[in-house]
């Protein structure tokens, strides 16, 4: 059987109001969906009074408070909770048969469906935290009970928070985990490492600081505007015998490619040992 969830399609509840909660709501208030049709659960106050205040969302202690007319849940708890989060919703989602998108990694389909009591709609959801400006990027993966309406349904919503990919084979998500989802952090350790650079050879901080910013916007808006390549990028600013020679040399003999492909193995085999760990 295949579902689309459609009784109350419109209302969303997101289970878990925690930092990547806030830049899906926050990507999806700014593409012009109406705070009040989205409800979160979140046990922590402080948390639950920045949601109010910040979104003008509803935000409840109780999930099954949050979850009440909802159409589609969003789960957006830290893997190692996903299940009792699950469990605890599955004679709802048994009643409901809402579809269910859960952010989290690792976690399979195939786990979220039968702690939700079997046989759910299921799409699993890679974003990232450039969701909340609109310009993330989302992997997704629907299992077999969920139809076109709910594909549609799931890209909708992860839309606001930017570009989306469908992943059909779900033993890749562990990569488009290791790749977009925590890729964010990577650009920041590599601002993180020019701005130690630039102030080690005298820069003042302040200066570092914009330059290296700067630098990597205007090279992302590069890469995302020109069509061309990284490679081709990379080798127009590249004069034989000059200063970015010297860098790009330093970089490949330091072994920054195989330490990247490595540093995405190790995101990736991590996305499988949260899998198995939560069987
Ligand atoms: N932070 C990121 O860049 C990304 C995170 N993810 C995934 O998103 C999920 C959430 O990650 P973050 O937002 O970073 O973590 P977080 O810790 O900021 O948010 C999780 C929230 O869930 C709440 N929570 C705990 N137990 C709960 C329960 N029983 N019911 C409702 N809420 C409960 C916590 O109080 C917390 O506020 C994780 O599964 C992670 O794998 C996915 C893509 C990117
Ligand atoms: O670090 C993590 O496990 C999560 C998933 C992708 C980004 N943050």
């Amino acid at each position: 059987m295949t579902r689309s969830g459609t009784a109350a399609a419109e209302h969303l509840a997101f289970i878990g109001g925690g930092n990547m909660a806030r830049s899906l709501i926050g990507g999806m208030l700014a593409r012009g969906t109406d705070a009040a049709t989205i409800s979160v659960a979140e046990p922590v106050e402080a948390l639950r009074a920045a949601l109010v205040r910040d979104f003008g969302v509803r935000a409840h202690a109780d999930a099954v408070d949050a979850i009440a007319g909802a159409g589609t849940w969003v789960f957006a708890v830290k893997p190692q909770v996903m299940r009792e989060v699950c469990e605890g919703l599955a004679p709802s989602a048994r009643a409901a048969r809402p579809l269910a998108v859960s952010i989290a990694a690792g976690i399979t389909a195939g786990q979220l469906s039968a702690w939700l009591g079997g046989d759910a709609a299921v799409v699993r959801a890679m974003p990232n935290t450039p969701a909340l400006l609109g310009a993330g990027v989302t992997g997704l993966h629907a299992n077999a009970a969920v139809d076109a309406a709910g594909r549609e349904r799931a890209q909708a919503l992860l839309s606001a928070a930017g570009e989306t990919v469908w992943i059909e084979d779900e033993a890749l998500m562990d990569a488009v985990t290791a790749v977009s989802g925590s890729g964010p952090a990577y650009v920041f350790l590599l601002a993180e490492a020019m701005e130690e650079a630039a102030r080690a050879q005298g820069l003042p901080a302040d200066a570092a600081r914009t330059l290296v910013l700067q630098t990597i916007l205007g090279a992302a808006r590069m890469l995302t505007g020109t069509g061309e390549t990284p490679a081709e990028l990379r080798r127009r600013v590249t004069s034989p015998g000059g200063t970015t020679q010297a860098a790009i040399e330093t970089f490949e003999a330091g072994g920054l490619r195989g330490l990247v492909a490595a540093a995405i193995e190790a995101a990736t085999v991590r996305g499988r040992e949260l899998s198995a760990a939560n069987d």
